[in-house]
């Protein structure tokens, strides 16, 4: 993932290289699925600076760009409830960077004891108790204002009859039909790699979208008013949602800007992240310039 943040002052041009190895939970020493590394260039001469661990960066600058999508789409709205889907490394960050805003946080994980697990973590730091474990998704969701969806789920986990009026939804995969070329230059380019580590065709963590899957119903797509962090990336990675006839509203960014004006509140909106090389450059600008003045 190769980004320019083009600033005078903050400018910051890196390169991130991320996998995705699903398995990596089942492991006997478990690791996380989700590994990169960010190589941070002077953003004037082209010199490399540092190779910075960008697991971590990862997990934190998702849950940032959630969190600022969550406070631009509904600006005047008081949180109760959050309901997170998925108990990995981005449920739990998304918990943590979430918590303050909210009286209860509610985690749902189709493996129950690792939501309990997290649920069991994050009471013990906290002192109001407030993360609660949920066995089923849509008990989970009913009644929240926000929901989270972080997990590498093929089918729909949230529907839309489960929102409440007003509901926001940040959805994190990217498990969304791709186009054709794209699609098919991957899976071939990466199949004997994978087969030979024993994982089938419908596991290609690249080229997964074969047929159209998501997290979210389609309806919630459809009825919703759909935004996202990038709109040329989402034209050709969220392909198969505008073949549905989903018309995205803008970007998060033009919100911040103020060139786009938020929906009313009552509307139930909808923050599909795809995740933006731009953000790892800044997390890694932040770091290095921290390190070097540490
Ligand atoms: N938009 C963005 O910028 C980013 C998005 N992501 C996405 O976030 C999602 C979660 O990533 P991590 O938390 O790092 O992964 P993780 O492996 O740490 O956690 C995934 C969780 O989903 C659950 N899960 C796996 N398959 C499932 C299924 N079929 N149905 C229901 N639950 C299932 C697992 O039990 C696990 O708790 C992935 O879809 C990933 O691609 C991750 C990083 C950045
Ligand atoms: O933006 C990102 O780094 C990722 N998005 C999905 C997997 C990793």
């Amino acid at each position: 993932m190769p980004g320019y943040l083009d600033n005078g002052s903050f400018g910051a041009l890196g390169c991130k290289l991320v996998t995705v190895a699903p398995n990596n939970a089942n492991l006997e020493q478990p690791l996380p699925t989700i590994n990169a590394h960010i190589m941070l260039f002077d953003d004037a001469t082209g010199v490399l600076k540092a190779v910075i661990s960008g697991t971590e960066i990862t997990q934190w600058r998702t849950a940032a760009a959630s969190a600022v999508a969550t406070k631009h789409l509904k600006p005047s709205r008081k949180f109760e409830i959050l309901a997170i889907l998925g108990a990995g490394a981005q449920g739990r960050i998304h918990a943590i960077a979430f918590q303050h805003f909210f009286k209860q946080v509610r985690i749902w994980n189709r493996n129950r004891p690792r939501a309990e697990r997290l649920v069991s973590e994050l009471n013990q730091s906290s002192d109001s108790q407030e993360f609660k474990s949920f066995g089923c998704n849509r008990e989970c969701v009913e009644g929240a204002d926000v929901i989270v969806t972080a997990t590498f789920a093929k089918e729909a986990i949230v529907q839309l009859e489960w929102l409440k009026e007003g509901a926001h939804v940040n959805g994190e995969s990217r498990a969304i039909k791709v186009q054709d070329g794209v699609r098919v230059i991957c899976a071939e380019k990466f199949k004997t790699a994978f087969t030979s580590r024993g994982y089938n065709s419908e596991s290609f963590p690249v080229g997964a979208g074969l047929t159209h899957h998501s997290e979210l119903s389609e309806s919630i797509y459809l009825r919703g008013e759909v935004y996202v962090d990038h709109r040329t990336g989402a034209e050709v990675e969220l392909a198969g949602l505008k073949e549905l006839g989903v018309e995205f509203k803008g970007e998060i960014g033009s919100l911040i800007a103020g060139d786009l004006s938020p929906p009313p509140s009552n509307r139930i909106t909808v923050f599909q992240s795809l995740g933006m090389a731009v953000e790892d450059c800044a997390m890694a600008r932040l770091v290095y310039d921290l390190y070097k003045t540490a």
